[in-house]
């Protein structure tokens, strides 16, 4: 597995603090839906900022595409041209009077020709449901109308790989599907996505790969199979996911074949039942 961008041997404490991370080797490989997850505190946004270069590992090293990554601005440069991180409140993102002059930022600031901003902020805001919205002030959006408005600008980055700290926080089921529509459109135009989450039941339907992160380290697996372990989901302060608890209690009546996967949401349950014994 080809892995983007990587941490070896890293860790971080704030200034007068304790470690928050420490003997860290984890890494990004490309085209895998990747999803952290942690209590309050336990570092995933240390470790997002991490990856995506705005804290330096101390100690240990990134790597990007194999090589160590130098926290100058020739190396972080070209870190965020492949990297690009979206923090959890829009507000902290969004600074442009309109929606177009916010996505367009990243874009202008990387020299680019006129034209090729333009396109870039088409494809981003297309590709994320939001050209309707181009001319509108950023601080007259709704609250999943900001969040979309500023993934949309690390969208115009073109990264190779996105990263979103709780991008569905906060929003209502109908914002989430359409956000998570968004993240499958971009999926499958070649992004890898990485997002952070408490929500246990998202993770399982949306990831290939879960990094869990506990007291005593980071676990990194298939989502399917850390995400249905009980004992790491309470280290690590988590509900049980609903679909892994539901294919238990089925498997254990003899409804669900040993190795069939389960119904992954009530509705998809729902409609299963009726044909069942
Ligand atoms: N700028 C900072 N200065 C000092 N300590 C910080 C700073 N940012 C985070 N911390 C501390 O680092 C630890 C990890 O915080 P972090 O934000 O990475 O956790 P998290 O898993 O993202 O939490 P949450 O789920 O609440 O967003 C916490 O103890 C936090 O108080």
């Amino acid at each position: 597995m080809t892995r983007l961008v990587e941490l070896v041997g890293a860790g971080y404490a704030y200034e007068d603090g304790p470690a928050v991370l420490s003997g860290v080797d984890f890494g990004i490989a490309a085209g895998r839906a990747l999803v952290l997850l942690g209590r309050n505190g336990s570092g995933k946004t240390t470790l997002m900022r991490l990856l995506s270069g705005g804290l330096k590992p101390g100690p240990g090293e990134l790597r990007l595409d194999g090589a160590v990554v130098a926290h100058d601005r020739a190396g972080l440069t070209r870190l965020r041209t492949s990297v690009q991180l979206v923090v959890q409140d829009p507000d902290d993102q969004l600074f442009a009077a309109s929606v177009e002059q916010d996505v367009s930022f990243g874009p202008m600031n990387m020299g680019l020709p006129a034209g090729e901003v333009r396109a870039r902020v088409d494809s981003a805001l297309a590709a994320l449901d939001i050209t309707a919205l181009r001319d509108r002030p950023t601080h007259l959006l709704s609250y999943g109308q900001r969040k979309r408005a500023a993934i949309a600008g690390a969208v115009a980055m073109a990264p190779r790989v996105l990263i979103l700290d709780e991008p569905t926080a906060g929003l209502d089921p109908e914002g989430q599907e359409r956000l998570l529509d968004a993240l499958a459109g971009l999926r499958s135009a070649g992004t890898t996505v990485v997002m952070a989450t408490h929500d246990v039941d998202l993770a399982v339907r949306w990831a290939d790969d879960a990094a869990v992160l506990t007291p005593s380290g980071i676990r990194f697996g298939p989502a399917g199979t850390l995400l249905s372990d009980p004992e790491l989901l309470v280290s690590a302060g988590l509900r049980q996911a609903w679909s892994p608890a539901v294919a238990a209690f089925l498997r254990a009546r003899d409804l669900l074949a040993g190795d069939a996967p389960g119904p992954r949401t009530p509705e998809a349950l729902a409609a299963w039942a009726p044909g069942r014994p």
